[in-house]
């Protein structure tokens, strides 16, 4: 069974899929397009990626990639815990600038959906967090965008501070929301 709510951000969708368990522990369909597709959620995820990150307090993001090569995400953990966040970026939104921040675990096994349209990250919450995700549009290095995610005008609540976080070069000298130029409509 596939169940999926809408959040806070309507388009932003929470995906609870049964998991089927015996004696050797479960089995799961994790994504099955017609039935995401029975959902509302069509997508032709064309890449799947994964990341590792060794430290609790890793923070990667806020990232998008700018049209015509926007990506829609479908997220889970596979091994620890996030914070997972995602800023709404769409101009035409009434939640623009707003965002949503949900734990995703490997024990519960909840997917995030995140329409194109968004700046998508996560902070761990555990060590050696493994994150799965699909994306249907390839990487276009050229099309990266990024938001900084400690902006105070986000006001998101991220479980470290700017000092305790672990983050990359590229994400620490990322603009502010007032300092982006339009992405998306
Ligand atoms: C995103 C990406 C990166 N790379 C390369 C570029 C670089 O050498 C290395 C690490 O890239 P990054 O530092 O951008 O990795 P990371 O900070 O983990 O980037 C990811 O963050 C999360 C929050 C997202 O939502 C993703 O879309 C993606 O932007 O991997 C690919 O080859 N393909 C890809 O699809």
């Amino acid at each position: 069974m596939l169940e999926v709510r809408s959040l806070a951000i309507p388009d932003v969708k929470i995906i609870h899929t049964d998991r089927l368990s015996d004696a050797r522990g479960y089995f799961c369909e994790t994504f099955r397009r017609s039935a995401f597709a029975e959902k509302g959620i069509l997508h032709d995820f064309v890449q799947d990626n994964q990341s590792s990150s060794d430290m609790v307090g890793t923070v990667r993001g806020l990232h998008f990639q700018r049209p015509p090569f926007a990506q829609a995400k479908l997220i889970r953990v596979l091994s620890g815990a996030i914070l997972d966040v995602v800023v709404d970026l769409r101009r035409s939104s009434p939640t623009f600038g707003e965002h949503i921040a949900v734990k995703l675990d490997s024990e519960a096994g909840e997917q995030l959906f995140v329409p194109k349209g968004f700046a998508h990250g996560f902070c761990t919450l555990q060590p050696r967090t493994v994150v799965f995700y699909k994306v249907d549009q390839v990487y276009a290095p050229s099309h990266d965008g990024g938001l900084y995610w400690a902006d105070p005008a986000l006001a998101i609540e991220w479980p470290v501070t700017t000092v305790e976080a672990q983050v990359s070069s590229k994400d620490r000298s990322l603009p502010k929301l007032d300092q982006l130029a339009a992405v998306f409509e």
